[in-house]
């Protein structure tokens, strides 16, 4: 049996890849969009923000019956999604940096780039691509990777959502300059998730992050009002969306918008 976590081996593969591959080159970086003010809800009585996410499959949720993300993204958007996040990763999530540049030009929201990246060089790479946030994973990356990463974030005008599974290395999200943090209630080692994890880490960390966000397993109402007063100013729905024949109805209905009457 193995004891390589999903995380450890992906961050393995991610580390090759980009060893072999050469720079990108340059490319014009579209006009950014604000994706931390449209996620602040903390303290203004608003419900709480969804980052709606397109992936075409998962290694926790197999494939999804969804395979124009482009269209599920447009849908998120008409149904009062805050932002869009896109699985940029080809092996085990089926994407692709086209993908980020095709949905952030279909919709008008802030695009989130969702991948592992291991080193500030993709960070820059992300803002050409048009990423208006990347997400960088606290428990994958040393002190001084993530420092460098969050600083070249902020030097470019990206924002970073560094994701963290535990207390400690949501402390050390901090500690390396984060201001947007996500509490991911799926262990990305052994891919179980327990929607308990962002309700008890969440409120330790709410007076020193300007963005907080849940992420993963979310499926109700009732979920997002638990992350709401944990004191979640966003969270990040995928599987429970994409698992739907209609996701942006499926939003609706997470949202808790009634249907217009026939
Ligand atoms: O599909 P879910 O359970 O609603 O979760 C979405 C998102 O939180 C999850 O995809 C995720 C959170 N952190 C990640 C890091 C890498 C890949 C994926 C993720």
């Amino acid at each position: 049996m193995s004891t390589t976590g999903t995380l450890d081996r992906i961050m393995a593969r991610k580390r090759q890849e980009l060893a072999a591959r050469p720079p990108m080159a340059p490319r014009t970086r579209p006009m950014p969009r604000d994706f931390a003010q449209g996620l602040v809800t903390h303290r203004s009585g608003r419900r709480v923000s969804v980052i709606a996410e397109v992936k075409r499959k998962s290694p926790s949720g197999g494939d999804f019956p969804h395979a124009d993300v482009v269209a599920v993204a447009r849908a998120y958007e008409a149904a009062g999604a805050s932002a869009i996040s896109v699985l940029t990763d080809g092996p085990d999530f089926g994407g692709g940096l086209e993908d980020l540049v095709a949905v952030r030009a279909a919709v008008s929201l802030p695009v989130l780039r969702k991948d592992f990246l291991v080193a500030a060089r993709e960070v820059e790479e992300s803002a050409q691509w048009g990423a208006d946030a990347v997400l960088l994973i606290a428990d994958a990356l040393e002190d001084g990777e993530l420092r460098e990463m969050v600083a070249t974030a902020k030097a470019v005008g990206v924002a970073a959502l560094v994701e963290a599974h535990t207390e400690a290395h949501a402390e050390r999200a901090l500690a390396a300059g984060a201001k947007l943090v996500g509490i991911n209630n799926r262990n990305l080692a052994t891919l179980k998730t327990d929607t308990g994890t962002a309700l008890r880490v969440m409120p330790k960390l709410r007076s020193r992050a300007r963005v907080l966000v849940a992420e993963s397993g979310l499926k109700s109402l009732a979920d997002l009002v638990a992350a709401q007063e944990a004191g979640a100013d966003a969270v990040l729905v995928g599987e429970s969306l994409l698992r739907e024949p209609d996701p942006g109805h499926a939003l609706r209905r997470l949202l808790g918008v009634k249907d217009a009457a026939p």
